[in-house]
Formats: C-alpha cells, sequence, structure tokens
C-alpha cells in the first residue's frame, strides 16, 4: 500500500509516494515562478500550481511503476494564507495573493481599530498581520470591488489542487487558522469575525481535521493523472503543520525549524496557548491538538535572492554546493559583517511591512564567502527571535528538528546549533511537509491510530550537529547587536521603502 503526499511550496511542488512502513520510493518536484508586480507584493497563478501537480503525479505514477489501485489515499500540504478566489464558474478571478505579499496594512490596521486586540485575539487566537487571509480580502474589496462582487468562493492554496482533484470545497483546521477567520480554540470558523467583516459564511470551504477524509478523486483527475478514481483526499495541513508532523513534532518538548523560502520555528502544544503579546501564531496542529509559531517571511529565499539575482544575474551558474563552501572557509560572526535579513520585510517578532534587508559592517577584507555566511547567520538570528519568545513563554525546548531546503546544508546546520545554542537534528524523513501529508492520508486510511502512533513508529533522528562553545559564546555577543540593529533603521526601513 501507498500514500501520496503532496506539498504546494513557494518554490516548487514536491510529490512523494510513500510505502505504509514508511519507505520512501519515489519524489518529483516541479517549480513554478512567484511574481512581484509591486515592491511588496507578492503572487502566483493557481494554473500553474495545478499544471505542475498533475504533471507531477502522472511523471511519478508512471516514472514508480506502481498500480494506481495500491494508492490508497492522497494527503495534501500548502504554503498558507495565500488568497485564491473563484467565481459561479469555479474560474479563478485573480492571481493568488500570497503568504508573504505585503500590501495589506491598512486592512490590518482597520481590522485592529474596528475589533480591537482583544475581541481580536477572543474569536480567533491572533492579531491580524498583512501575511494572513483576511486582511487581502478586505483589500480585494476595497481595491478590486468589479473581482470582488464575482467572489463565490474563498480557498487556500492547497485545497485549490483539492477542488482540482475531488470537486469539493474543504480545508483543514491548521491552514484555515491563518486566514484570521477561524476560531483556533474550538476549532471552527468564526461566524464572529465572519460577521464583523462582512464576509459571506457560505463563501467558506468545509473544514476538516486534518486526517478526516474530504473527497475523492474524480473520473476526469483519473483520466488525466493515472490516479484511481474514488481515491481518498485527506484535509491534510498548512505547510507549517505538515512539516512538524513530517518531523515529528507533535509532542511538547520538540521544537521544529523550517528552513525554506520562509523560516520558522515552531513548538508544539498539548493545549490551546496563546501568547498574550500575539507575537507568535496561535494555530491548530495536524494532529488535533494546538501550536504556536514564529515566522520570517525569508530564510533560505534570503540564499536564493543572493544567487539568483546578485551571483549569477548574468547567467553564470555558481551552485549552493561551491558558494556555501566558500562561506565554510570564514571564521564565525563573518569578520564582522552582519545581514539583515527582511528582504520582504518581516513578521516574526517586528510585524514590520517596510523592513528591508541590510549588509552592516563592510570592510575591505570582505569576500564573497563573507556575504554568503553573514546571511547564513542573519537568517538564524533572525529565527532564534522567534525561539527567545518560546522560551520566554515556557515552552520546553528539549530538542529542535530542523527541514526543508536551507537544511540541505551541513554548514547552516551547524551555524544555526552555534547561534541557539542547542543540538540540531535532522530525521530520517527529509521531505519534511510532503511527508507529513502522506503520514495523514495512512492515518486517514486506518493504517495507524492517529498522528502520533504514524510519528513514532515512523520518524526517527539520523543526524546531530552539536554546538561549538566557542562559536556560541562569539555569537551570543553578535546576538545583542543584531537586535539593536532593526530599532536602530526602523525610521529609515520605512523612508526607503517608499522609494520607487
Ligand atoms: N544545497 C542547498 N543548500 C542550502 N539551501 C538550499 C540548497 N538548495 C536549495 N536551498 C534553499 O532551499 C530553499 C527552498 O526550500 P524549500 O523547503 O523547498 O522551500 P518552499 O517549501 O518554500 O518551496 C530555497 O530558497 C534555497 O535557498
Ligand atoms: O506564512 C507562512 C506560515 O505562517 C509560510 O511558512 C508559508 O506557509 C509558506 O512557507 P514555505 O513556502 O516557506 O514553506
Amino acid at each position: 500500500m501507498y500514500f501520496l503526499g503532496i506539498d504546494l511550496g513557494t518554490s516548487a511542488v514536491k510529490i512523494i509516494l510513500v510505502e505504509e512502513n514508511g519507505n520512501v520510493i519515489g519524489s518529483t518536484s516541479k517549480e513554478y515562478p512567484v511574481y512581484y508586480p509591486q515592491p511588496g507584493w507578492s503572487e502566483q497563478n493557481p494554473e500553474d500550481w495545478w499544471n505542475a501537480t498533475k504533471d507531477g503525479i502522472r511523471e511519478l505514477i508512471i516514472k514508480t511503476g506502481v498500480k494506481n489501485d495500491d494508492i490508497k489515499g492522497i494527503g495534501l500540504s500548502g504554503q498558507m494564507h495565500g488568497l485564491v478566489l473563484l467565481d459561479e464558474n469555479n474560474n479563478v478571478l485573480l492571481p493568488a495573493i500570497l503568504w508573504n505579499d505585503q500590501r495589506t496594512q491598512e486592512e490590518c490596521d482597520y481590522i485592529t481599530q474596528t475589533l480591537g486586540k482583544e475581541r481580536l485575539t477572543k474569536y480567533t487566537g491572533n492579531k491580524a498581520l498583512t501575511g494572513f487571509t483576511a486582511p487581502k480580502i478586505l483589500w480585494v474589496r476595497k481595491h478590486r470591488p468589479d473581482v470582488y462582487k464575482k467572489i463565490h468562493h474563498i480557498l487556500l492554496p492547497k485545497d485549490y489542487i483539492r477542488f482540482k482533484l475531488t470537486n469539493e470545497y474543504a480545508t483543514d483546521v491548521s491552514d484555515a487558522s491563518g486566514t484570521l477567520l477561524f476560531d483556533v480554540e474550538n476549532r471552527k470558523w468564526s461566524k464572529d469575525m465572519l460577521d464583523a467583516l462582512d464576509i459571506p459564511y457560505n463563501w467558506m470551504p468545509k473544514c476538516y481535521e486534518s486526517t478526516e477524509v474530504t473527497g475523492y478523486v474524480t473520473k476526469d483527475v483519473a483520466d488525466l493523472t493515472g490516479l484511481k478514481e474514488g481515491t481518498i483526499v485527506v484535509g491534510g495541513g498548512g505547510d507549517q503543520a505538515s512539516g512538524a508532523v513530517g518531523t515529528g513534532t507533535v509532542k511538547s518538548g520538540i521544537v521544529s525549524v523550517a528552513l525554506g523560502t520562509s523560516g520558522v520555528v515552531f513548538a508544539s502544544q498539548d493545549k490551546y496557548v496563546v501568547d498574550e503579546e500575539n507575537r507568535l501564531h496561535s494555530f491548530c496542529h495536524a494532529n488535533g491538538k494546538w501550536h504556536v509559531m514564529g515566522v520570517m517571511l525569508s530564510a533560505a529565499a534570503c540564499l536564493k535572492w543572493w544567487i539568483d539575482n546578485i551571483i549569477n544575474f548574468n547567467g553564470s551558474s555558481i551552485t549552493y554546493e561551491k558558494l556555501l563552501e566558500e562561506a565554510g572557509k570564514v571564521t564565525p560572526a563573518s569578520g564582522g559583517l552582519i545581514f539583515l535579513p527582511y528582504l520582504m520585510g518581516e513578521r516574526t517578532p517586528y510585524s514590520d511591512p517596510y523592513a528591508r534587508g541590510s549588509f552592516i559592517g563592510l570592510n575591505m577584507t570582505h569576500n564573497r564567502g563573507h556575504i554568503t555566511r553573514a546571511i547564513l547567520e542573519g537568517v538564524a538570528f533572525g529565527l532564534r527571535d522567534s525561539l527567545e519568545i518560546i522560551k520566554e513563554l515556557n515552552i520546553p525546548v528539549n530538542e529542535v528538528r530542523v527541514s526543508g531546503g536551507g537544511a540541505k546544508s551541513v554548514l547552516w546546520r551547524q551555524v544555526l546549533a552555534d547561534i541557539f545554542g542547542v543540538r540540531v537534528d535532522m530525521v530520517n524523513a527529509t521531505e519534511g511537509p510532503a511527508f507529513g501529508a502522506a503520514i495523514m492520508a495512512a492515518v486517514g486510511y486506518g493504517i495507524f491510530k492517529d498522528v502520533e502512533e504514524a510519528t513514532s513508529e515512523l520518524i526517527k533522528v539520523n543526524d546531530s550537529v552539536y554546538p561549538i562553545e566557542e562559536n556560541k559564546d562569539k555569537y551570543n555577543e553578535v546576538y545583542k547587536i543584531y537586535r539593536n540593529l532593526y530599532y536602530t533603521l526602523k525610521d529609515t526601513f520605512k523612508d526607503v521603502s517608499g522609494i520607487e
């Protein structure tokens, strides 16, 4: 028996086929573009997602040679918060507005002023942030009334794929948590919040727990992909909850770090807990419980920007490996060069769409290796900001498990261990969110009693990096400087962000 895990990431869709014993028998990944039509805007075309996904599924089935009858279930994971709008004929009305899009500060201010912080926390467990879905809906109402009046359905990115697979409008509790329209404590849409913002309840997809069956593969999709008609599709999760399942971060004490386009520090919670200052997001987890997390808008994306936009700008093809090798030759703290990773503004801890990336401390001795290393360190310092809040809330941090594209680099994992001052582990399942989604499908089909049983059977730590004392002390000193830089530059960021 096999289970298909689909993770609709920001850079690519990753699809894996997993045996019931956790063995990954095949995988495929297909990229699609992100469009930045204006500074701070970030969009993708939902049709690109679907084309990549259907082609990927077909290829994977052919490549692995499995009988479609043996694929017993599908789990979906995906980039969170993105707004997909459908009209009455299910046509996509606008490019999807993504999680890292920053155009909605005015709408966030409106939401906070209209409801007040206390009511907002009571209804949703969270504060209004530019990346969340509700302010995006209000933005469309104000700036694209022509589009707004045609809306019939609102979906999150992975749920658009679900719709294409099953014809059902559905989502899961972990992804719904990131809309700011969800009652996280009671795991259902917040009627109060929808009413307060005057958003019709019937636009929202039906909400399920992550392991529940939400629909079945249609005949058309079966013909298109090679899947079997009637294969179950379970709720799945937002990519962070799915990634946490994929690393076994399902009980208190384990903290996971995702080094993807975004950077996330995620702590599983047995009970619903809200950070009173709303510095962390409080969301439903995919195991029937809850979690808190801090999110950086640009993490491994900073390294990708450095390679794509600067190093290889003129068509050269210098690899990640080459650049990371150069960075490995540079001493910790990059000879006094500090990078602030706010290339798309920042969410945790500043909630500031105007924050900008910066290099501080450049001097004549620095070369390309110093800059690459400073990027790795700046991202790790940004993640430490979230870890510090988690510690302040007395959430135990016994173990840190890292995943995502950036975790492929052992140097970056060492930098993380040194800056966090704790051991950083990798698990056997390196596919993170796609693996978590496949686990949810296996639970939904009935192979495992629940997510905990599945993860304790299938996921094992298989590589650990320990902090080096000398580096740890040095980084502690540099972190103090790093923390002050945002406040020193805050006003300047706002000034430069207005320059075209
Ligand atoms: N060999 C590598 N070493 C370090 N980072 C890498 C490497 N290859 C890719 N990456 C980083 O991985 C990121 C993509 O990670 P991924 O987890 O796939 O993101 P997403 O889920 O957002 O699509 C890219 O932004 C890139 O910087
Ligand atoms: O906004 C968040 C979580 O709140 C992001 O984590 C997105 O969910 C996209 O993540 P990646 O593409 O980096 O996996």
